[in-house]
């Protein structure tokens, strides 16, 4: 038999599938757990990745694997390939006043999003070199190159001697914003204008399917991918299919045959891991808006589900706008969560439970409006990450996206797909290879219009949006 591995460095953790290359049964499995916080010394993923090689039984018996992993994370080495200073991860909001500035610079939204497919936002590659050139120009004078969390694991286990064979890919490399995924072409110019005149090295972007090194052990090292692209190669995304992650980020991606170009900045021009497009909303709010309020309410995640789903559908007019860390989409770097609706007689464990999970699904059904608005079909909803352990996210889904929801069989997408990826490379084939899609189940209910409803009601008093 011959084995793949798939690796995902996420924002929480760092895990491990060895996979059967021709028809991708699971095999063995590992996990370890990355540090808290948003700015990260590389070297802890690399700390993680070992412990989670380790806990999946090693390495040492596979023949090609790949790394998916967070994006737009900015990892800046020196000459020597050393790293020059932790890691911004793509949830600091540091860079917020950085992206704005860079915006106006270019002439507004539309200019960045018909160049590169992506407004600058905090999260954003771009947006944290010009704040590092700003805050750190140290720092930044002695960056040499600037790669990716999945471009630096990759070259690290390929050897990671020479900053000059660093590798990418398109997907990941698509959410930089100095690379356009519609021509697959990098933008020196833009990538200067952040970095302010400095013209650091970039990774070579390797096509799909490409072989960029060698393990110590001897397997192939495939071109890896960002986390969202590898989890679509994963489930096998199809035109109609809506992917929805629910981690530390939301995110509502498709698949797509043609790049998008929305100004407005809530719908990036992503690439995807096969050669298409992956246009993508991201929230800075997933999954951690369920244990904030479970902690809030002194239970666990399960009686949170279960408070929630004891609950009526609109939650008696009690509405969170779950902007904890600020938000992304929208752009509102320093948002807070707020809670609307009490009353002495609505001020509810069951209430509240039941508004958190609606909020957090009505954060991503503005996602998937503004995918429709860019001409993209929804015709499903593919639900995966942690988040979906919660059997009331499962439930109330559908009631809010109002399409059915297909939950995938509990599993590590991301990683799955850089699996499928290693064994695509080394199949040498055109197409990713026929592994079984995952099992799911299907979960169906009536929409309930009134609470996307007052969703947008609450949110456009607190913030005119
Ligand atoms: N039963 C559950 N209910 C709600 N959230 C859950 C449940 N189980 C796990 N999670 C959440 O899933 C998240 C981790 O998901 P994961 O997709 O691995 O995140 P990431 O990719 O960002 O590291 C955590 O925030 C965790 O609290
Ligand atoms: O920023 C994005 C996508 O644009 C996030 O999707 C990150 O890639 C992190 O993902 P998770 O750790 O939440 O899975």
């Amino acid at each position: 038999m011959t084995l793949v591995a798939g690796i995902d460095s996420s924002t929480q953790s760092c895990k491990v599938v060895v996979r059967d290359a021709d028809d991708g049964t699971l095999i063995r499995s590992g996990r370890a757990s990355h540090p808290d916080g948003t700015e990260i010394h590389p070297d802890r993923w690399w700390d993680a990745l070992q412990t989670a090689i380790g806990d999946a039984g090693g390495l040492d018996d596979v023949a090609a694997l790949a790394v998916g992993a967070q994006q737009h994370g900015m990892v800046c080495l020196d000459e020597g390939g050393a790293v020059v200073r932790d890691a911004l991860l793509w949830n600091d909001t540091r860079s917020a006043d950085a992206a704005s500035a860079l915006v106006d610079e270019l002439g507004g939204g539309q200019a960045w999003a018909d160049r590169v497919g992506v407004v600058p936002v905090a999260s954003i590659t771009a947006s944290k070199l010009r704040w590092l050139a700003d805050a750190e120009p140290d720092s930044a004078d002695r960056t040499a190159a600037v790669c990716l969390p999945h471009d630096w694991l990759s070259w690290r286990l390929g050897g990671g001697d020479d900053v000059a064979a660093v590798t990418t890919d398109r997907s990941d490399a698509s959410g930089t914003g100095y690379f356009a995924a519609a021509s697959g072409d990098y933008d020196r110019e833009l990538l200067r204008m952040a970095f302010r005149d400095r013209d650091p090295r970039l990774p070579r972007v390797a096509g799909p399917t490409e072989v960029v090194g060698e393990t110590s052990a001897g397997a192939r090292i495939a071109p890896g991918a960002g986390d969202n692209a590898a989890a679509a190669l994963a489930v096998g995304a199809r035109p109609g299919d809506i992917v929805v992650s629910l981690g530390t980020s939301g995110v509502v991606s498709a698949v797509s045959g043609t790049p998008t170009h929305d100004g407005s900045g809530y719908v990036a021009g992503f690439a995807d891991a096969t050669g298409r497009h992956l246009p993508l909303v991201c929230t800075l709010n997933g999954a951690p808006v369920l244990s904030s309020t479970a902690a809030m309410l002194g239970v666990d995640l399960d009686r949170l589900a279960a408070l929630a789903l004891g609950a009526p559908s609109g939650a008696e007019g009690v509405v969170m706008v779950p902007y904890f860390e600020g938000e992304r989409s929208p752009n509102l770097p320093t948002a807070q969560a707020s809670l609307s609706g009490l009353t002495l007689r609505t001020a509810r464990p069951d209430l509240i439970a039941r508004a958190a999970v609606e909020g957090l699904l009505c954060s991503l059904r503005d996602g998937l409006d503004y995918i429709r608005g860019c001409g993209v079909q929804a015709r499903r909803i593919l639900l995966v990450g942690g988040g979906v352990r919660s059997e009331a996210v499962r439930a109330i889904a559908p009631v809010v996206f109002g399409l059915p929801v297909a939950v995938p069989a509990p599993g590590e997408y991301v990683a799955d797909g850089a699996a499928r990826q290693a064994a695509w490379a080394l199949s040498g084939a055109e197409n990713p290879p026929e592994w079984a899609a995952p099992v799911t189940e299907t979960v169906e209910a009536d929409e309930d219009p009134a609470v996307i409803e007052r969703y947008r009601e609450a949110r456009a008093t607190l913030y005119g949006i």
